[in-house]
């Protein structure tokens, strides 16, 4: 069985501009994979290469073991990609829209799943809809619709919840996680990392073009922010606490840092560190890292951690 997609050494590089610099990676048949990173890391220009809409200057890329400029029509069938961008013809019905893009895939008699996903959607009202007359959060879930309507088995969705509200969040994961149970593999980019967290069982980060992280969701919460201490002071904190922060900010009444923590054995020697010092503590509380202190770590340290 050929991996859903595989990536290798595969670089952009745009006047001047390293977007992708040898990036490798394999996601499995019926995985939940995250590809997270800052603005500008490269993930839209990936999806791009993917979808044959850019393509790379160096390295390869297959989607279900079609490569992606060699056997590019097979390769995007097997693709679905829900952009960033919200794009439309605002003349066409829902229906007709999706519609349409059945008709690039060769699929005539498509109505069946065209109402089948509407449903999924909440859109079976609005299907017959002017494009123009959605609001911006259904016209978000026509981009999902139109990148199903040919039933791929891989499927990318690049920031599908900007932007979009609590309810149709919701709506979405749950018919993502079900085409996920049904085996599809579904490659997820979000700035709403806690989202991540929830349903990506795998995650790579890039950053500058680079992976800078590449594994299990549980292990990268594991090994690389176990805890995280968030304190409330006055004074000076000593060099040897401060180089624990993940972050930190000011209010008018004291300071307040969240500081990272392998153990609760270090509790106590950062607790003596901050008396020594003469450091007033006004608060203190220890709480389970999340992926936002990983990736904010990951961010700022500037050497290669894992790929
Ligand atoms: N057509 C282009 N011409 C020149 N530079 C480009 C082009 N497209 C993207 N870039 C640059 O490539 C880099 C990677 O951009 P990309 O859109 O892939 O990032 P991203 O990770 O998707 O960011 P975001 O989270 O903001 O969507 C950025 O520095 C961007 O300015």
């Amino acid at each position: 069985m050929p991996p859903a997609l595989h990536i290798h050494q595969l670089s952009k590089a745009y006047k001047g501009l390293q977007a992708l610099d040898s990036v490798s990676f394999s996601v499995e048949q019926g995985e939940f994979f995250g590809l997270l990173g800052p603005n500008g890391a490269g993930k839209t220009t990936l999806i791009s290469i993917l979808a044959g809409l850019t393509r790379a200057t160096g390295g390869s890329a297959q989607i279900h073991g079609h490569d992606v400029v060699t056997d590019y029509q097979q390769a995007r069938r097997m693709l679905g990609v829900v952009p960033q961008e919200l794009v439309f013809d605002p003349f066409f019905t829902v229906r007709e829209t999706l519609r349409l893009q059945s008709g690039y895939y060769g699929l005539r008699k498509n109505d069946d799943w065209i109402d089948e996903i509407l449903a999924h959607l909440d859109l079976t009202q609005k299907a017959d809809s002017n494009m123009r007359a959605l609001s911006g959060g259904m016209k978000r879930r026509v981009l999902v619709a139109q990148a199903l309507v040919h039933k791929p088995p891989v499927i990318i969705l690049d920031e599908p919840t900007a932007g979009v509200d609590v309810e149709l969040r919701q709506t979405l994961w749950k018919f993502i996680a079900q085409l996920n149970q049904q085996g599809h593999t579904i490659v997820l980019t979000t700035h709403y990392l806690e989202e991540a967290e929830q349903l990506c069982t795998r995650l790579a980060m890039l950053k500058s073009g680079r992976v800078v992280a590449l594994e299990k969701t549980d292990d990268l919460l594991k090994r690389f922010a176990g805890l995280s201490l968030r304190l409330s002071y006055q004074g000076t904190l000593p060099a040897s606490v401060l180089e624990k922060q993940i972050e930190q900010a000011a209010t008018r009444i004291n300071n307040r840092i969240r500081l990272r923590m392998t153990s609760y054995n270090e509790l106590e020697s950062i607790l003596c560190a901050c008396r020594e010092a003469g450091v007033q503590l006004d608060d203190v509380q220890v709480e389970r890292a999340d992926l936002e202190d990983v990736f904010v770590q990951l961010m700022q340290n500037n050497s290669k951690v894992a790929a």
